[in-house]
């Protein structure tokens, strides 16, 4: 067999493609904390892939955590100047966004990976500016209905996106899906499963032969847990989670509609959260009574939460062994989605639910499907 190989002059030989300039996106990350990291490892490694098969350039313009910036942090002659040190100055999130959207017209998205309050009230400002949001916080999606009614009105008028796939399962196609049955005419009629990472690892590997509080201090460093373990173990976590799904389906429920029965004594509720770590071994007694009192009804322990309409609750329920969510592993969500087509057999979205790599991907996702609106196309080849 002969290959034959076009010479250089031969008018088969594709004419070079022409440079087409590629799509430069600004970027800034708040929130360098395990999430936040977890992002910009990603966002470098893949750069070189997307500026090769995408023609999309994610220019990283600057980052912010709760005390300090640090602009144009990929700049190494900004970094040259203080001796190879990252340059920062005093956080301020109005400077950081007018910095990382810049005055060449380049579109800009902030990722927020912080779990703050402070960050979700500036959405509609940036929104309403044309800046897009990505992130997996949950305060701006399940807080206050009159703020999350503002960002609405604000990415409507801009146009600017907004999206929060990683808020409910972490790096699990939970939010898009909810998102697809409804836009296509679907109903959703419950919501069933298990919502929290942390939660799930916690009754997965919690047998009695370690005490409960030694299993959140391990669920803390792999990075599971929120900033403050106390949401996870207080149910609030999962409850914001059920609002945010709630909300999706255009039901306008709020935190206080939630039956949130926790994990956490009163007399620890109010503490600073270096001080609640400390005393997490006023849990283990209460952990272990529980436990017991499963295993003598022949069953396992669980966190459920369940939404019905405007009926809402979560808490931890002894199951039965052969339960499917008694089968789930290590930091498995489960999301039962019964639905008016989906109703003999609910559809079911499964998987790891908690953890900076996957959740940094959701985020990541969220981004291109950003830059995606702008035109950018994804594909394999
Ligand atoms: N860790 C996980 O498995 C998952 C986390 N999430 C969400 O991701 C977010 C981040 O979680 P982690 O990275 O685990 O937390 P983390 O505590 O490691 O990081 C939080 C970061 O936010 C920064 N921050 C706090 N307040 C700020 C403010 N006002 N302005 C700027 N930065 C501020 C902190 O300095 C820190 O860098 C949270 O909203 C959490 O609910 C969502 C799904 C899964
Ligand atoms: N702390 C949360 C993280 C994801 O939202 C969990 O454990 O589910």
């Amino acid at each position: 067999m002969s290959i034959a190989i076009a010479p250089p002059h031969s008018p088969l030989r594709a004419a070079p493609r022409r440079a087409v300039a590629p799509l430069v996106v600004h970027v800034g990350v708040v929130g360098p904390g395990k999430v936040g990291t977890a992002l910009l490892t990603q966002l470098r490694l893949m750069a070189p892939r997307l500026a090769s098969h995408c023609n999309l350039e994610l220019r990283l313009r600057a980052v912010s955590d709760s005390r300090h910036m640090w602009l144009d942090c990929d700049d190494e002659a900004l970094n040259g100047r203080s001796h190879g040190a990252q340059t920062w100055r005093p956080a301020d999130l109005d400077e950081f966004a007018a910095y990382v959207a810049g005055d060449g017209g380049e579109p800009a998205v902030l990722a927020d990976c912080s779990a703050s309050d402070v960050v979700a009230d500036r959405y509609a400002g940036w929104l309403a500016a044309g800046i897009h949001v990505v992130t997996p916080n949950k305060r701006a999606a399940s807080g206050p209905l009159e703020r999350w009614r503002r960002i609405g009105v604000a990415a409507g008028a801009s146009g600017a996106r907004l999206h929060y796939e990683g808020t409910v399962g972490a790096g699990l196609p939970v939010v898009q899906t909810l998102r697809d049955l409804l836009d296509t005419g679907d109903e959703l009629v419950a919501v069933e499963g298990m919502l929290s990472g942390t939660l799930a690892w916690l009754f997965n590997r919690f047998d009695g032969s370690t005490p409960f509080s030694a299993l959140v201090r391990e669920a803390h460093a792999l990075g599971y847990t929120e900033p403050d373990p106390r949401d996870d173990l207080s149910g609030m976590d999962v409850a914001r989670k059920l609002v945010i799904l709630a909300r999706e389906a255009g039901v306008a429920l709020s935190l206080e509609d939630v039956e949130v029965r926790g994990l956490v004594p009163d007399d620890l509720a109010a503490c600073s959260p270096d001080a609640f770590m400390e005393s997490l071994d006023a849990l283990d007694a209460p952990m272990a009574a529980r436990l017991a009192a499963a295993r003598a009804a022949g069953g396992v322990l669980r966190h459920v939460a369940r939404l019905d309409g405007r009926r809402a609750a979560v808490g931890v329920e002894t199951i039965e062994p052969d339960h499917a969510f008694a089968h789930a592993r290590l930091t498995d969500n489960v999301i039962r989605f019964a639905t008016r087509r989906y109703c003999d057999n609910a559809l079911v979205v499964q998987g790891p639910g908690a953890g900076p790599e996957v959740t940094a991907a959701a985020v990541f996702a969220d981004l291109l499907r950003v830059a995606g609106a702008m035109g950018v196309k994804r594909c394999a080849c």
